[in-house]
Order: C-alpha cells, then structure tokens, then sequence
C-alpha cells in the first residue's frame, strides 16, 4: 500500500533533502503544494489533514502551529524542528537510543537536533551502562557546516566568503540544551559550545572528559567498547577505533546518513575526548527523518538513506 506524506517547510534545506531520499519510492507518494499556496494556511490544512505521514521542516512556531491544524487522528507527525523535543505526547526519534519499537509505533515524532545527535548518542548508552556519571557538568564543543543554520545561514556564509569561524550560543542559552540535558538523563544542563565553519555540511560534536578529576569513569577502552557493544547491528551508527592524527571537515563532503562515533583516549587514562562526525542534514536532520518515517511505516530503517 502506498502511503501519502506531505513534507511542511519541502522548499527549505531540510525538506529537499527529504524529497531526494523519498524519490523514487514507490511505498510514497508525496503531496505538494506549489510556489503560490505553499504558506497558504488553507492548503497546508487540507494537505496536513489528506496526509498519512506529516513531516515538518519549518520553524519552531510554525511547527506548532502546523501541529494545531491537524485535527484528525490518523495523520501521524515527524516534527524536524526543536518545537517538541521534550514536550509531553512526542516521542524523541532517536531510535538506536529510545528503541526502535517506540518510534515505530509513535503518532507524534520529534526529530533529535543535529548537535544533540552526536552528544546524545555519545553519552547516552554510557551514562546507562554506569560508566560515566549523571550529576556530571558536561562540556560539548560542536562545529557545523553552515547549512545547519538553513537557508538564511547558507546565504551569509556564501555571501560572506570572509567568515572563517563563528563562535555561537555565547550566552549559553542555545535551544538544543534541554534535548541534550533530558535524552542522556543528566542532572546538569552541560556547557554547549558551538561554532559554524565554512564548509556547506558535516560536523564534529566532541565531549571531553577529565577522566582523573571524575568521581566515577570507566577508562576509554572500557567506554569504547561499551559504545560498540551499544550500537551493534546498527547500519548507521558505527563506532570506530580511534585513529591517530586528525579529523577533517572537508568543503566537499558528500550527503550521509550515519553518525560516526570515537573515544580518543589519553595513554595514562586521565583524559579521553568522545567524538561524534555526522551530516547535520543526515542523521542530523532529513536522513533520520527519513529513517522514522520507514520504522513508522513498518519498512527496513535504512530504506533511501545514504550509508
Ligand atoms: N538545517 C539543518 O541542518 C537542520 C535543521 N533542523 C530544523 O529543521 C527545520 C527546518 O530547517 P531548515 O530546513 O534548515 O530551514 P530553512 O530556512 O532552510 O527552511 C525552512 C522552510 O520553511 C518555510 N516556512 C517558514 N514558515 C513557513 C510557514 N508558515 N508555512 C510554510 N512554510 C514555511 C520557509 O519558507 P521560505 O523558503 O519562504 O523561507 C523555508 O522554505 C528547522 O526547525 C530547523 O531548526 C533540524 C536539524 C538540522
Ligand atoms: C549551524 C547552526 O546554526 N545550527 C543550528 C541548529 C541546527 C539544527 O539542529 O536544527 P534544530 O535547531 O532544529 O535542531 C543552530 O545552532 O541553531
């Protein structure tokens, strides 16, 4: 059977990279609204109501207010956005966290942050297994591509060619706090300190640990393996030995949808660094969309994705 899905915001950075991955699909068949009634409040009711699946790739107000005209109870929502990441009734849609079953049989789905991606699936099975504590206050350095911050973004930094680095969320304040603070169960809000860097995509999330000030922490080996015992059988997450040297973002990275995840430890065992690599428009946005939308569906997870 073919189901309808109505991407909400399908013109923005998030909802064409949707599209490619559900083109060609023939388990879906998109509803689209043209240029003229695309913000026409009348038209996304009717195709938010006509729809199977929703999947919003707006703002934040705009996704609650597109939530408020669904007024029926089988249309079922993948929200992109960060409007319900820990709001009651939404199911946060990291499923190798939360579990696969919750997702599938969810109505309502909030898509993880892209930052929090990489942060959550880092710390969360360790902080569960009792390897690192909960009542910790977490650091989280993160750089992004600048198509992260969608389309206005990617405009100042292609009209900007002068930008090598931004320093952000100066006030410590960013919107992905809370997520981050909530899905690993942390007593602490941890200290985010994200930066954009002038390649369109990609991003490193880094967690580093004072392993030796800690009150409680497993050593890196024990951390790496518990991570690879965590995420096996995942096609997406993939956690991988660390290698020495260095880690790159390259200008010309090629879309993907897994998130990569590495414990870089210091010999003695007094410090490690977590470090996750990911697409933020991957796994860090329209891959796992996508790849809620097939769990929701009763399909293979990976179906359309970028591995
Ligand atoms: N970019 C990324 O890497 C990630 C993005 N997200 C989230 O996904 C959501 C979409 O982000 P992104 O695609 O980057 O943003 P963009 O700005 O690229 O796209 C947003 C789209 O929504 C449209 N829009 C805005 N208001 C309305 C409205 N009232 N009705 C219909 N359409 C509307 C915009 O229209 P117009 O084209 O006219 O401006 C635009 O096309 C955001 O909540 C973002 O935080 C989440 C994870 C990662
Ligand atoms: C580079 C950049 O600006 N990134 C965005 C986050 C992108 C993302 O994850 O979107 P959500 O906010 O919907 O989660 C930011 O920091 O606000």
């Amino acid at each position: 059977m073919t189901a309808s899905v109505f991407i909400d915001g399908a013109v923005g950075t998030t909802g064409l990279e949707i599209a490619e991955r559900l083109a060609g699909r023939s388990e879906f068949a998109l509803i689209t609204l043209d240029e003229a009634r695309r913000k026409d409040d009348a038209a996304r009711a009717e195709a938010l109501n006509d729809a199977d699946f929703v999947i919003l790739c707006l703002p934040d107000d705009a996704a609650r207010d597109a939530v408020a005209m669904i007024r029926n109870d089988k249309t079922r929502v993948i929200d992109a956005s960060s409007a319900h990441r820990t709001a009651i009734g939404w199911t946060y849609g990291f499923p190798e966290v939360i579990g696969r079953e919750a997702v599938a049989s969810a109505r309502r789905v909030s898509n993880p942050g892209c930052y929090p991606t990489g942060f959550i699936g880092l710390l969360a099975p360790l902080v569960s297994a009792g390897l690192l504590p909960k009542d910790w206050p977490y650091i989280c350095h993160a750089v992004s591509g600048y198509s992260g911050g969608g389309k206005a973004m990617i405009a100042r930094f292609e009209d900007d060619t002068d930008i090598a680095y931004r320093a952000y969320g100066l006030a410590m304040d960013h919107k992905h706090v809370p997520e981050m603070q909530r899905h690993v169960g942390l007593a602490h809000a941890p200290l985010f300190a994200p930066a954009v860097v002038p390649a369109h995509r990609g991003m490193l999330v880094e967690v580093p640990l004072q392993l030796a000030a800690m009150p409680l922490a497993a050593a890196p080996d024990a951390m790496l393996a518990s991570l690879t015992e965590a995420y096996r059988g995942s096609p997406i997450v993939r956690v991988l030995e660390a290698e020495e040297g260095e880690l790159l973002l390259r200008g010309s990275m090629e879309p993907v949808d897994t998130l990569e995840l590495m414990v870089f430890g210091a010999r003695d065992g007094s410090q490690a660094r977590l470090i996750a690599r990911l697409d933020n428009l991957g796994k860090g946005a329209s891959g796992a969309a996508v790849q809620n939308l097939n769990l929701m569906a009763g399909l293979d997870e990976t179906a359309g994705l970028r591995l």
